[in-house]
């Protein structure tokens, strides 16, 4: 397993190209706009804590400029994986997996809930994503590395620290899952393989919760929600509204506020979730937070402050651009 393509090379699969390329796997990533055509033309620049480089990759926004592939990694935002579905099937042999890198509930996490989900036609409307890619070929990932895209074709990366946490649907720790954590630890040490990626998913929700709805709302990042004693109290029951969430979908967990004030210290990364609202680009409020709620609904858990701040942030996402927000 060696070729390895980068569905959606924004901030965070440019961030993977680049390293990944750095280390002599065989790269190439589906980009578009501007951005795509700086890649082309002077290459991907990565800027990190402890330097730049630039790296050459091939670049399209045709999937079947590139073909088959030994492994696709998607890091669209969840509103763009099911317009980019069938395209993608062009980077396809019969085995190849794709690994969604993605915040929030993913799509496929829904769709392998037993009876069901309250919300599956949210992340998967018409069921594209299952028909045209489907649960075979699925593997899950939690992103933990902060990164931006700061000019076409240039990536920063905001920590000293990525992890990208790959698993199977099902838990199993297969064979395959072994394989695709080994081909990205060549070039992401920070890659590793989980037989709960359940739980990964949750342990995240529990940061993007607050995070995307408290930064957005204020335009602050999280260094500086955590230095106002108000806000932080703000983020913490937001956080602990998420745990009563998880709980009741058998996933136990305790947030730990002054842990993450610790790892956060002066960071001062603006969630993706802002930054796409800066830029007047759609929101991912489907997967990261109306998915919460709904499954809050369906177990019955009361969620009144993720209620009033998603109605909030839903109102100015819709009044900016009405058409990307229903
Ligand atoms: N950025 C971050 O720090 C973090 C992000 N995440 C999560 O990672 C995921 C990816 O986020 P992020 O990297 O910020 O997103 P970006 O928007 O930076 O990257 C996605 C890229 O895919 C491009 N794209 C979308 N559709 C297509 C298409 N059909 N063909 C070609 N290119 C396409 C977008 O172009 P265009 O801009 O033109 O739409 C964009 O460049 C999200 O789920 C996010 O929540 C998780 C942790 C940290
Ligand atoms: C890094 C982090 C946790 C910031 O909220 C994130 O997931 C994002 O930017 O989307």
């Amino acid at each position: 397993m060696n070729k390895v393509c980068i569905f959606g090379a924004g901030a965070v699969g440019g961030y993977m190209a680049a390293h990944l390329a750095r280390a002599g796997v065989d790269v190439s990533v589906v980009a578009r706009g501007e951005h795509l055509a700086a890649i082309r033309r002077d290459g991907l620049r990565l800027i990190g804590h402890d330097g730049e480089f630039t790296v050459r990759v091939a670049a399209s926004d045709r999937p079947a400029d590139l073909g088959p592939q030994d492994l696709v990694i998607s890091t669209l935002k969840a509103h763009g994986l099911p317009p980019a579905a069938s395209s993608m099937r062009a980077l396809l042999g019969p085995d190849t997996p794709v690994v969604f890198a993605v915040n929030g509930i993913p799509w496929w996490y829904l769709a392998n809930l037993r009876g069901g989900a309250p919300s599956a036609s949210r992340l998967d409307p018409d069921g594209t994503l299952a028909r045209e890619l489907g649960l075979a070929r699925t593997l899950g990932c939690v992103i933990r590395s902060p990164n931006e895209v700061v000019a076409p074709g240039v990536v920063r990366n905001n920590s000293r620290a990525s992890s990208f946490v790959v698993g199977e649907p099902g838990g199993a720790l297969s064979p395959r899952l072994e394989q695709v954590v080994a081909l990205m630890r060549r070039g992401l040490p920070g890659a590793a393989a989980t037989g709960d990626i359940g739980r990964e998913i949750w342990g995240k929700l529990l940061l993007n919760v607050p995070s995307s709805l408290l930064s957005s709302l204020t335009h602050s990042p999280s260094s500086a929600l955590f230095a106002d004693p108000a806000t932080r109290e703000l983020y913490a029951r937001l956080a602990r509204e998420a745990c009563a969430v998880a709980a009741r979908h058998g996933v136990a967990m305790a947030f730990d506020l002054e842990g993450q004030v610790a790892a956060t210290g002066s960071n001062p990364h603006p969630p993706s979730m802002l930054q796409d609202l800066l830029a007047g680009r759609p929101l991912e409020l489907d997967a990261q937070l109306f998915a919460v709620q709904d499954l809050a609904r369906s177990a019955g858990v009361d969620t009144p402050m993720l209620d009033v701040m998603l109605a909030l942030l839903a109102h100015r996402a819709h009044a900016r651009s009405p058409a990307a927000h229903g």
